[in-house]
């Protein structure tokens, strides 16, 4: 786990081999102790240059051991101990130096980084702070504003941001071992007090308050409930006002009390969550390590709306030449001079030159005879939908790969209309999609495996966070929706208040409460799927009883909101008030309450003070439960997809892991017994009721929800 080698005669050189980033595991610790002390107890030796295997210095602390009992030797003496040592110590680095990784370059007395090399401090990311001395060091080396930055963000510096900050003495384009090995040789008779970080003084800014002061509140603002940031604001201000001693101390106390914390493992939950996400299966066992994608040069993006903008801007800036479709010539002018404009911002903010030669604007279906995959992101219709699938079906080369943006609707029925229906696939960008980082790979019963690694690779290349889903009302993302939002407008008719429910989950830690969101989306767009479904609209038999449909309860509010041209942020006024049409300042709006209440009295409704308490069981349990229906429905593979889809699609705050974590944190007892409970005060609201798999693992002694796909048949797998 750590090679050493004699070079050059006199420099040990110790190689990190742990494979795939070299991370501290407990048998990579124990090869450094091992290897130091033969480095610093050999007189042939006078220096010694530590690297990593595979062009990677070091990713940092194992994250897989610490869900499991500490073994092996502690990282912070260890560190220490290399620090103390009396031959100067060189760190080589490759690749990435993170977290753990960082703080072992720190205890090496100089650092050299190749040019490509990345550096950080990462650790709040997954709920810690840096503990093996990274909050006392890096403020030393490099003084407290900067250190503060880097540790409560946890951004990674690229090495010539690092040597402009004095975290590296060299950047290097060659070979950064044989460079670091040079380097210690010249180092040798040098010495070395003024390069052991802990014994230097912190250089202090004199508004030292006033600066932790101004962190702290941006925290509050942006990383709404998380305890790591402050944390690490609390240990960078021990490292301005303390001995490194005592800073220590405290680095290890507040280290304590994040390990231990449910945000911690929520956060090293998402990290694990989001890489297997990629790993897609299918029940003919084909899967995503065995099937390789097609390669994509050129594709066609149909309808220039919000959607197909982004979908254009995402797909150009990653190389992708693009021919835009529109209907008709004004539309096509407008999209035009939108996608030029985002694409121009875009490359302006990355420091890039933009792509427009990439772009083609056309009416004509007819052009995209030769391009390698379509997209198509028209209005939510069916019917329109069927019609542009039928005319590509005969207008492209029978390879072309067809791919619908569609929120929810039946990408088979779509596949059913072509010449080529193994070759649809749903690609369900959010809105914007040239920001949003979440894409559903929707496949259908038809979709093959090479389509969908196609989808799945295009979805990483473009940066998203691609999920594999199967094909049924909403996919995952938006049927889990209707039951959380349903719970919410049934809330309002039994007395809350749109900023009631809001504030609770906004302080729960969702960016944006359910109608804020709402507001933000548009209303208009539920309002149409509802009336085309039969929901709302003179459709609906006049004897149909009020607040019932298709034998269920149903809560009118939202459509008497729509009745009222109140399509949220867009018209100025929706959920709540704006100052203007497309404002985003959202205020409470007395013709809302007036609405709720007339409602309220029109059915005979008693208003009741509802807690935070139920607002909270009876959306995210309702939200989970139905997690628990699409994993039963083979409908997304396991918890992690879900988890990861609502905290990139829809807001859900990281630090609480997801629906179907928070469910497991919670406790699946307390969650089905609530869920009962509910069920039981509103027997007519089918998705209170718990599901099955709930019911199952319960019976099974609650099990870890790493382990929830054993108890789930995959006999009904859609994927
Ligand atoms: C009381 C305890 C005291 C402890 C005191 C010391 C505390 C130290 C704290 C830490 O060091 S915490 C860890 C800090 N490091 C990080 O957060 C880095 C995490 N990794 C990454 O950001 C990326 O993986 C990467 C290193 C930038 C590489 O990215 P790339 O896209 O190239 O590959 P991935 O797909 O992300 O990863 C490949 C593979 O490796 C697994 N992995 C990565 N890092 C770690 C790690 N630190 N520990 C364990 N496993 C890691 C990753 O899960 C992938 O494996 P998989 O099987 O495909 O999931």
């Amino acid at each position: 786990m750590a090679r050493y080698e004699l070079v050059k005669r006199s420099v040990a050189l110790i190689t990190l081999t742990n494979p795939p980033v070299n991370s501290l595991s407990s048998a990579v610790r124990h090869g450094i102790a091992k290897t130091m002390d033969r480095a610093l107890s050999d007189p042939k030796v006078t220096a010694v240059v530590i690297c990593g295997e595979n062009g990677r210095f070091c990713g940092g602390a194992d994250i897989r051991e610490f869900s499991g009992p500490m073994r092996g030797p502690p990282l912070l003496p260890l560190l220490d101990s290399i620090e103390a040592g009396e031959k100067p110590v060189v760190a080589a680095i490759e690749g990435v130096a993170l977290g753990g990784g960082l703080e072992l370059a720190l205890v090496c007395h100089y650092r050299i980084a190749h040019s490509k090399a990345r550096l950080g401090l990462p650790e709040v990311t997954l709920g810690l702070l840096p503990a093996a001395g990274g909050t006392q060091r890096l403020p030393r080396l490099i003084g407290i504003p900067a250190a503060l930055e880097l540790i409560t963000t946890g951004r990674h510096v690229s090495s010539q941001e690092a040597l402009k900050l004095g975290i590296v003495d060299q950047v290097t384009e060659q070979n950064v071992c044989e460079v670091a090995v040079e380097f210690a040789l010249r180092a040798v008779a040098k010495p070395l007090s003024s390069r052991r970080l802990s014994a230097l003084t912190v250089p202090c800014p004199p508004d030292l308050d006033a600066l932790l002061e101004a962190v702290t509140m941006q925290i509050q603002k942006k990383a709404r409930g998380m305890m790591a940031p402050l944390a690490c604001v609390q240990a960078v201000r021990a490292a301005a006002t303390m001995p490194y001693s005592q800073g220590i101390k405290r680095e290890s106390e507040l280290m304590a009390t994040l390990f231990n914390s449910g945000q911690a493992r929520a956060l090293q939950y998402c990290f694990f969550a989001e890489r297997t996400a990629g790993k897609w299966t299918l029940p003919s066992g084909a899967q995503w390590n065995d099937t390789k994608p097609r390669e994509i040069r050129s594709a066609a993006v149909i309808g220039l709306g919000t959607m197909g903008r982004g979908i254009a801007v995402s797909l150009a800036r990653v190389g992708i030449s693009v021919i835009a479709v529109e209907s008709d010539k004004k539309l096509m002018e407008t999209g035009r001079q939108m996608v030029i404009g985002m694409l121009e911002r875009d490359a302006k903010r990355r420091g890039v030159s933009a792509s427009l030669n990439l772009l083609k604007f056309t009416l004509s279906l007819q052009n995209l005879k030769d391009v390698d995959l379509v997209i198509e992101a028209v209005f939510e219709d069916m019917a329109l939908k069927k019609r542009v699938f039928q005319e590509l079906s005969k207008v492209c080369r029978p390879t072309t790969l067809l791919c619908s943006n569609t929120s929810g609707l039946d990408v088979d029925a779509l596949a059913g209309v072509t010449d080529r229906p193994q070759l649809v696939i749903g690609m369900h960008f959010f809105s914007p999609a040239h920001v949003m980082k979440l894409l559903e790979v929707v496949c259908g019963p038809r979709s093959s495996s090479e389509t969908i690694a196609t989808a799945m690779s295009l979805g990483k290349r473009m940066g998203k966070v691609s999920v594999a889903v199967g094909n049924c009302p909403g996919f995952v993302g938006n049927r889990m929706l209707k039951p959380y939002s349903d719970q919410a407008t049934f809330l309002l008719e039994e007395g809350a208040t749109p900023e009631q429910i809001d504030k609770v989950l906004e302080d729960f830690g969702f960016a944006m409460g359910v109608f804020r969101m709402s507001d933000l989306a548009g209303l208009d767009v539920g309002w149409r799927v509802r009336k085309e479904s039969g929901l709302t609209g003179p459709d609906v038999d006049p004897k149909n009883p009020p607040r019932r449909r298709q034998g269920r309860k149903y809560c009118p509010i939202p459509d008497m909101v729509c009745e009222q041209g109140r399509f949220g942020q867009k018209t100025g006024r929706g959920w709540y008030m704006y100052d203007k049409p497309g404002g985003t300042n959202a205020k409470p709006d007395p013709l809302i309450q007036n609405l709720l209440e007339t409602y309220r009295s029109r059915y005979g409704i008693k208003p009741r003070n509802i807690t935070d308490q139920e607002i909270i069981e009876r959306c995210l349990f309702a939200l989970a439960n139905e997690g628990f229906r699409i994993l039963e429905d083979g409908i997304a593979a396991r918890p992690e997809d879900i988890d990861v889809i609502y905290q990139f699609g829809y807001g859900f705050p990281r630090h609480r892991g997801g629906p179907m974590f928070y469910a497991s944190m919670v406790g699946l007892e307390r969650v089905l017994e609530r869920l009962e409970h509910y069920h039981q005060a509103h027997p007519d609201v089918s998705h209170l009721e718990p599901s099955p798999l709930l019911k199952k693992l319960v019976a099974c002694g609650s099990p870890p929800i790493q382990k929830w796909r054993e108890h789930i048949k995959t006999m009904h797998s859609h994927l």
